[in-house]
């Protein structure tokens, strides 16, 4: 397997593809409890975590319900990129707990969390070069796969029908995301636009009751926000929740349903889009600075 290769940003971002957005994506059955809609779905709960003397988070709470869009903002250096870590096991909290699915998600790695159904892409892109973008793909549908080496060595039936499901799986998304005629592609030769959509649909491919994108739109011109816009709400129509970093405002207030506002690694705000608009505090910090910061 070739190693995750970080993608640079183009100078001039392409137009963006279509999405097909009747494809339907919807997350298969992982064998975790299916949460209600508009139920909490996962607890941040008095997160801080210390790096040395660097506080990144500082009593943190909040919580997602089940089939929302929750933006997450805030300067740079707030602490949003080490919550999606402590939320995805990347770190552990010094102190506090995240709860998934009303059970702390304690010292679980980061192959259990996404077992359990959080998915994840990555501010600088992390695809695998050297793979097709259909590999890509399959890589996160067999994070899913309950056969073994041994099945798979003696292509015992359930390993093929699990292969052939994990295919049609991924040619969906792939489809979904307007990118099937590029199934056979190397990643490393597609166009930027198509790289950031190659990483949520491998991240959909995990089928995750939360998917969480961090800076999804860096890079991308005017165009590309719009659609981006577009493909992020189909994503929570199919039956997804998502959580949303994103420095560009007009992509935050129009597309998330709630908003966490961090500063210096503490939560300074939390409400709709229209009263973090309105929020002192959140202007002083963040929007008065640069609005229109991309
Ligand atoms: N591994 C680490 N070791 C030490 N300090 C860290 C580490 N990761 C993050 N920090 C510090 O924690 C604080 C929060 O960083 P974080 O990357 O979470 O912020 P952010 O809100 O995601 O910023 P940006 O918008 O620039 O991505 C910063 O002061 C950062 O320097």
């Amino acid at each position: 397997m070739s190693e995750p290769v970080q993608a640079q940003e183009p100078l001039h971002a392409e137009e963006a593809t279509d999405i097909n957005p009747d494809v339907d994506i919807a997350p298969a059955d992982i064998g975790v409890p299916v949460v209600p809609e508009g139920e909490r779905l996962l607890e941040v709960d008095t997160v801080t975590l210390r790096f040395g003397g660097v506080v990144a988070l500082n009593e943190v709470s909040f919580h997602i319900n089940k089939g929302e869009i929750l933006g997450l903002i805030g300067p740079n250096g707030a602490g949003k990129t080490t919550c999606f870590n402590v939320m995805t096991g990347v770190y552990q909290p010094t102190s506090g707990a995240v709860r998934y699915l009303g059970e702390p998600l304690g010292k679980r790695k980061k192959f259990e969390i996404t077992k359990l159904g959080i998915a994840r892409t990555f501010q600088n892109i992390r695809l695998f070069a050297n793979m097709t973008a259909l590999e890509n793909v399959l890589v996160g549908v067999d994070a899913h796969h309950t056969t073994g080496v041994g099945s798979a060595m003696f292509r015992l039936p359930k390993h093929r029908r699990e292969e052939a499901e994990g295919y049609e799986r991924a040619m969906e998304l792939l489809t979904f995301m307007g990118l099937e005629r590029k199934a056979d592609e190397l990643a490393r030769n597609l166009p930027y636009g198509d790289q950031r959509r190659l990483e949520i649909a491998r991240a959909l491919a995990t089928s995750p009751q939360l998917l969480c994108l961090d800076e999804p739109a860096a890079g991308f011109n005017p165009a590309e926000k719009a659609k981006l816009m577009e493909l992020i709400r189909t994503i929570r129509d199919q039956g997804y929740t998502v959580l949303l970093i994103e420095h560009d405002m007009k992509l935050v207030m129009g597309v998330t349903d709630r908003i966490v506002v961090l500063e210096f690694g503490r939560k300074i705000a939390e409400g709709s889009p229209a009263e973090i608009r309105d929020n002192p505090a959140v202007v002083a910090a963040y929007l008065g600075v640069d609005e229109d910061a991309s």
